[in-house]
């Protein structure tokens, strides 16, 4: 009998249950929670709640919590049992259960919470599972477990798919669901292994052909590991539940094979929760100040919490099963698992110095839920019927002594150095991609300036130039025009010296007309210089940022020397012009004193010719000076004609004809 059993309604020694009482069975004191959880938190009443927890270095104390399930009458049973009372009698509301043991006597039992043949698989999760899902997604581990005879509901209660009806679905289905919904798809994650363990070996139900996985424990931490393990990550209820699909099938293979049932092994679904502390703390920042990421201090942590749903054996004893050969070793070794468990757990529940941890391989797998540091659910499983008294009373026992079992929760956080490199990684990626960005910006800025620049330089020099062309077009017609007038008046005069009119206009006048416009050709090309002064000044203003290397300037100013050097000759020309015009000035005065003085017309007209070719010829040639005239003389007239002048009979010719030749000498010095 266990300490803490009821008997008539009285209570019997130090029970746990006394103990429970005082204990509040809501979650007043839940572990530190992930910020931004998005689960609701239970508030019923809940086998979850870490009575009066004080979190210290060692953990949160956290007893294993026992909840106690009787299943409805089946059809057998209803027929068999139609003469008897159920076995037990259940006061939910006061938590209570009452095994008779005739019809006078009774035990009575406190739990955790005590579930009716009538109570939902939706409140079963709330009060058994529920908080223990939280915790794991605290980063804490934990463990649900159903224990309890063969045919009494463990798979119902943890393992329905519930595809039809989802008010049936299990422990497992529902536990996936409030885990997929908490995370945060970006920074957490989830994964599964599910297993098999019978007769010491376990099995991979995901892969059936891995069927001898090895149990590794970290001496350091005492985390069991089971390498080689299929572990699949988990996205969506969907294919989880297509992989618990999978699995049972592979379990009832491997069980028809084995020729067994499912009851003779314990299933285990591992589910590992990992989730990033940092990430969600980042996140949340980020959405208030984007560049926070690159000054604000982060730790990245990483909260893993670990819950393994088991599904254990049937309890019943090897007597009663009525196994023999293969059966009663299988039996054998159930049971060996079953009671290293029991051993466990009263050595935990006795505060005993020596726990047989690894007398089983079910034991060493769950050596963190009881007296671990996981929250620990246990579900005992029940029938109502008098036949299997013993049985019940057998499972009742186990719950009662695993109340006692007391854990020590820690938290499983640490440093999550994968983590920080990825974000230290992403952030230098956002940094290189920036500079990428500003640098590519600075290029395009700089071109954009460069080509406005161009822009200006050539508008500068496309006007300048046109400025240039239309000042040298001016300065040509001006030039072309004065040239013409000389002609036009030497014209004049040779005409009017021929008709013994002599100039009818003093030549003085028109020697002063002359000068009038030569002043005028000089005035304007002194405004054509300072136009081009005034332009130079304003091209030095347009391409003095870029000073130092544009070659469109360089190119701008060269021009600009040419057109100066032009200008320059154009000058020269005009002061040859200006000679020249001296000159002919001279000649017509010469020439009008001869016809004054009445000397022979005929005895000059040669040289007259002569004179009025050369004075021609240096008009048109004058754009390349005094010492084209004499070459072209010689070349167009020729030497020889004014030599033969020399030896004219005609005194004067001859005089004329040194003075020409003289003046050509002059010319040609
Ligand atoms: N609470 C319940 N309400 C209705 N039916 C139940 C309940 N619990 C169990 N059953 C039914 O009882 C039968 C046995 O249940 P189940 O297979 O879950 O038992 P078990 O303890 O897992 O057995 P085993 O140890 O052999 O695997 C099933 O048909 C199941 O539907």
């Amino acid at each position: 009998m266990a300490s803490g059993a009821y008997r008539n309604g009285v209570h019997k020694g130090a029970s746990a249950a006394s103990n429970f009482k005082s204990s509040s069975f809501k979650s007043k004191h839940p572990p530190v929670a992930a910020p931004g959880s998005g689960l609701r938190r239970s508030s019923s009443a809940s086998l979850g709640a870490a009575s009066g927890s004080l979190k210290d270095d060692r953990g949160v104390p956290g007893r294993v919590r026992v909840a106690v399930r009787l299943r409805p009458r089946n059809a057998e049973e209803l027929v068999a049992d139609a003469d008897f009372a159920d076995c037990v009698e259940l006061q939910p509301e006061l938590k209570r259960l009452k095994l008779r043991k005739n019809n006078w006597d009774s035990d009575t039992y406190e739990f955790d919470e005590v579930l009716t043949e009538f109570a939902s698989q939706k409140r079963v999760y709330e009060v058994v599972a529920k908080p223990v899902v939280e915790s794991v997604l605290d980063g804490y581990n934990g463990t649900v477990m159903a224990y309890g005879q063969t045919g009494t509901g463990k798979t119902f209660t943890l393992g329905r798919l519930g595809e039809e009806d989802t008010s049936a679905r299990g422990i497992m289905v529902r536990s996936m669901e409030d885990i997929l919904a908490d995370l945060s798809p970006e920074t957490d994650s989830v994964s599964v292994s599910y297993l098999q363990l019978y007769m010491e070996t376990i099995q991979d139900l995901l892969d059936p052909a891995n069927d001898n996985i090895p149990i590794v424990e970290d001496p350091r931490t005492g985390d069991v590991s089971l390498p080689g393990a299929t572990v699949v990550e988990v996205r969506d209820q969907q294919s989880f539940v297509e992989l618990l699909r999978l699995g049972e099938t592979h379990r009832i293979a491997a069980n028809t094979k084995l020729n067994t049932e499912s009851s003779r092994s314990h299933a285990l679904l591992m589910v590992n929760v990992k989730r990033s502390v940092m990430g969600r703390e980042a996140a949340l920042s980020s959405e208030d100040d984007n560049s926070s990421h690159l000054v604000k201090p982060f730790k990245p942590l990483v909260r893993k919490g670990k819950l393994v749903v088991v599904d254990l054996a049937g309890s019943e004893r090897i007597q009663k099963s009525g196994s023999e050969g293969h059966t009663l070793e299988e039996a054998k070794s159930i049971n060996l698992s079953l009671s290293a468990l029991g051993k466990c757990i009263n050595a935990l529940a006795e505060n005993s110095a020596h726990v047989p941890v690894r007398d089983s391989k079910l034991t060493r797998l769950l050596r963190d839920s009881f007296g671990g540091t996981a929250r620990t659910s246990l579900i005992v499983t029940i029938g109502p019927s008098p036949r299997h008294r013993g049985e019940t009373a057998s499972t009742i026992l186990f719950g009662q002594r695993a109340m006692k079992v007391e854990n020590m929760l820690k938290i499983k956080e640490e440093f999550d150095y994968k983590s920080l490199s990825r974000k230290l990684d992403i952030q230098l990626d956002k940094l290189i991609a920036e500079n990428e960005r500003q640098q590519k910006a600075f290029e395009e800025e700089v071109e954009r300036i460069t080509l406005e620049a161009q822009k200006r330089v050539s508008e500068v020099e496309r006007n300048y130039a046109d400025a240039l062309e239309k000042e040298r077009l001016k300065c040509q017609m001006e030039y072309m025009e004065s040239v013409k007038q000389l002609e036009e008046k030497l014209v004049t005069n040779k005409k009017k010296c021929c008709n013994g009119e002599g100039p009818g206009v003093s030549g003085a006048e028109e020697l002063a007309e002359v000068k009038k416009l030569l002043q005028n050709e000089i005035h304007l090309r002194k405004a054509a210089e300072e136009e081009v002064d005034y332009l130079k000044n304003r091209l030095g203003q347009f391409t003095q940022p870029e000073a130092g290397g544009n070659s469109e300037i360089l190119k701008l100013r060269k021009s600009l020397e040419d057109e100066a050097h032009k200008k320059k000759k154009l000058e020269e020309e005009i002061t040859i012009l200006q000679s020249q015009l001296l000159q002919l000035t001279f000649e017509a005065d010469r020439m009008r004193r001869c016809l004054e003085r009445g000397g022979s017309g005929n005895a000059f007209t040669g040289l007259d010719s002569l004179m009025s070719q050369v004075g021609h010829l240096h008009l048109k040639d004058a754009g390349n000076g005094q010492r084209a005239s004499i070459a072209t003389l010689s070349e167009q007239v020729g030497l020889q004609k004014v030599l033969s002048l020399l030896e004219s009979e005609d005194a004067n010719v001859r005089i004329h004809a040194v003075k020409v030749v003289a003046n050509l000498a002059a010319e040609g010095s």
